[in-house]
């Protein structure tokens, strides 16, 4: 089950934010202040600031909460206090009675209750929810406002009801001064948080930063395809064709694939589970009993159905019950007939419209005819947010570097114990392994890696497959850290890797290990090859690091964040484009031909990393380009990460 905590002070968005972004993932939504407020309400009730007496209160009529994100509502025993908790009264009160200890210690074990029990994802708001209630949330935001952004929203949604926007800044910053100081669980930033400054950004903006998040982090559900039939209408080998290897177990016996097996699968840029099933009969016996219930509970988890028939065969009685069963569970359904090998077959195939479930889709699995166009039909049909939830929220990291660096002993140091082999033999670890490891304050999700030896198109056997499996880590990862020694001279290979990170658009924190055998004599000569060979990414982090003393193991946590948060920054597009005016003013695109490029706008299109498109009247020089990111880089600072700038050449607007 996912989480995502959103922090902040109030009326920076929190309640609006969370509850579009709760509707539009299909999960719940927890607002914590209305309980702080039910208990204020409470403690008004019965006159008293007296922590035992309220606490009494609330256990003769306890507090609870729908989280339904379309119909929040706050109960006080079976009294719907919804409205009544946004009184004057109550707002005024609040922070006080949020400050008792004991208030804090009931109601977070009352926020923890409703979040267990929230199905595929939860959104909480708060003040506390990423430092206190859930400090494991895989998503945390910390939103905040200006003050009079703030009041004048408030304000505005009052109709002036409140006093006018002064009188609302004055009572949000009395509230924002308690609620930040109070010393119990005060309002703050978790460490791992994104901050999102919603001065200047619309609703709908916001909201569209942190689900540009959630997606990124691969949170939001992937769509399930379920592969659906009787034994032996080719259904692995089907998706074989999709996940485009042979890696479903394809044989001629029906009834192969024994349970519910799933593969990853990406088409036209969505990425989607496909479900293998092992086959369904009517009147399973034997092993076939498991294999026709898992492939009905495939039915249940699925998103997408899609039910395939031997086309050669034609619907058998066993196809026709099938489809009975497919139209109850009422889902997005596709007609697959397979072995559709040439003209002739589509054109016996027809008949399999009489199946009633629409218009087939004529495939030749093993050929891979029709199955393009098919994976189009299935990808129009998946949701946005799917029932695979397939991360949990901590960053991922590897460590790649060539063999014998301190791949293993770095992982060692930081997770406190011996966890990996390490060997003095150069390229031990052959597999990635995913670890997760607690330091410096979070959970992260560190993959160790093989030594990579050589251009991956030089390596051959085993050192082939390390190579493809690093590449795969370095994929998966969000950060990499490229581990050095730094008490010999910086090697081509180490170079390699650096520029295989670079190119992979990975954020990247460069360790220098081995930092014990490093002499004075050594320090030099190093500061030397980093200038001379480090130059193109200088945006990176070095941290020092003795991983067999554990020697500055702690500095790693924070180069780690700052490489992360670099890489998911959005630019606001207004603050893009008044740099952009200012540096083009200064100093405009060089003359080419007599003619000067105009440079019309930037837009920023895409995070993870950075990706910057300058739209301009003609051709600019690469030379150009590199100036725009450097000074990119100076003044909105992305430490750690590759920013990437692409020039687009746009026809001027007729009308402009
Ligand atoms: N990014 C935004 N831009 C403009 N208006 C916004 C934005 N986000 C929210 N609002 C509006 O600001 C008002 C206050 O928002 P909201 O109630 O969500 O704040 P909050 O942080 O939950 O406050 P509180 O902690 O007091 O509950 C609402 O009317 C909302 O529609
Ligand atoms: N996690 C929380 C949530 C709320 N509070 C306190 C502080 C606020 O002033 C008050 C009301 O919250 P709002 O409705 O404005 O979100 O409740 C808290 O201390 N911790």
């Amino acid at each position: 089950m996912i989480v995502v905590a959103l922090d902040g002070p109030s009326g920076s968005g929190k309640s609006s934010t969370s509850k579009n972004i709760a509707i539009r993932a299909g999960w719940s939504y927890l607002d914590t202040g209305a309980l702080y407020r039910a208990i204020t309400f409470i403690a008004l009730s019965i006159k008293s600031d007296n922590a035992n007496e309220i606490i009494a209160a609330v256990i003769d009529a306890p507090i609870t909460f729908n989280s339904d994100p379309r119909d929040p509502k706050v109960f006080v025993g079976s009294t719907n206090v919804s409205e009544e908790i946004r009184s004057q009264e109550v707002t005024e009160k609040v922070s006080i009675i949020s400050a008792l200890p004991q208030v804090r210690a009931e109601l977070l074990t009352l926020q923890r209750s409703i979040i267990a029990k929230a199905d595929r994802g939860i959104v909480v708001e708060g003040r506390d929810i990423g430092t206190v209630v859930c400090p494991d949330a895989a998503l945390k935001i910390y939103l905040t406002a200006e003050i009079s952004a703030r009041a004048a929203r408030r304000d505005a949604e009052q109709d002036g009801a409140a006093g006018g926007v002064d009188a609302v800044a004055q009572s949000l910053s009395t509230r924002d001064e308690i609620d930040t100081n109070r010393t119990i669980s005060p309002l703050s930033m978790a460490t791992d948080a994104v901050h999102i400054d919603s001065t200047e950004l619309t609703l709908d903006e916001t909201v569209e930063r942190i689900w540009e998040l959630l997606s990124q982090r691969s949170l939001l559900g992937l769509p399930i395809v379920a592969i659906l039939g009787r034994p032996n209408v080719g259904k692995s080998t089907l998706i074989n064709r999709f996940i485009g290897r042979r890696e479903a177990i394809v044989e001629d016996t029906p009834g192969v694939t024994r349970d519910r097996v799933q593969y990853e699968c990406e088409w036209g840029g969505r990425r989607f589970i496909i479900m293998d099933t092992g086959g369904w009969e009517s009147k399973p016996d034997g092993i076939s009993v498991q294999v026709s219930a898992s492939a009905e509970l495939a039915m249940g988890e699925a998103d997408v159905l899609c039910f395939v028939v031997d086309a050669q065969v034609g619907a058998l009685d066993e196809d026709d019950v099938l489809v009975q069963e497919l139209r109850k569970v009422k889902k997005p359904t596709i007609l697959v007939a397979n072995k559709v090998d040439g003209d002739n077959d589509e054109s016996d195939a027809h008949a399999l419209w009489n199946i009633g479930l629409g218009e087939p889709h004529f495939v030749s699995a093993l050929h891979g005819r029709g199955s393009g166009d098919l994976l189009d039909s299935i990808t129009k049909l998946l949701p946005e947010v799917g029932a695979a939830q397939v991360q949990d929220g901590y960053r991922r990291i590897a460590l790649i570097g060539r063999p014998n660096v301190g791949k293993s002993s770095l992982l060692n140091a930081l997770a406190g114990e011996n966890r990996s082999i390490v060997d003095d033999v150069a390229g031990t670890t052959r597999d990635p392994v995913d670890e997760l490891i607690e330091f410096g304050g979070s959970i992260w999700r560190f993959v160790d890696t093989a030594g990579l030896k050589k251009r991956a198109n030089q390596a051959s056997g085993t050192d082939y497959y390390a190579t493809l499996r690093t590449q795969t880590a370095l994929e998966r990862c969000e950060c990499a850290v490229v581990i050095l020694d730094a008490s010999v001279p910086i090697s081509e290979q180490d170079l390699r890797v650096i520029t295989m990170v670079e190119e992979a658009g990975k954020a990247m924190v460069i360790v220098m290990n081995k930092w014990d055998l490093v002499d004075d004599d050594r320090r030099t000569q190093l500061d030397k090859e980093i200038e001379r060979h480090l130059d193109q990414v200088e945006w990176a982090q070095i941290v020092n690091v003795a991983a067999k003393t554990g020697w500055h193991r702690d500095r790693l946590a924070p180069a780690l964040r700052t490489a992360i948060d670099s890489w998911e920054r959005r630019v606001p597009t207004s603050k893009l484009n008044s740099f952009l005016g200012a540096l083009i003013g200064a100093t405009p695109p060089p003359v080419r031909g007599g003619k000067q490029p105009k440079v019309y706008y930037a837009t920023q299109a895409g995070i993870a990393p950075p990706k910057f498109v300058v739209f301009s009247s003609g051709w600019i020089e690469a030379s150009y380009r590199r100036f725009i990111e450097r000074r990119l880089r100076e003044e909105f600072k992305f430490p750690g990460t590759p920013v990437q700038v692409a020039i687009r050449v746009k026809e001027r607007d007729k009308e402009a």
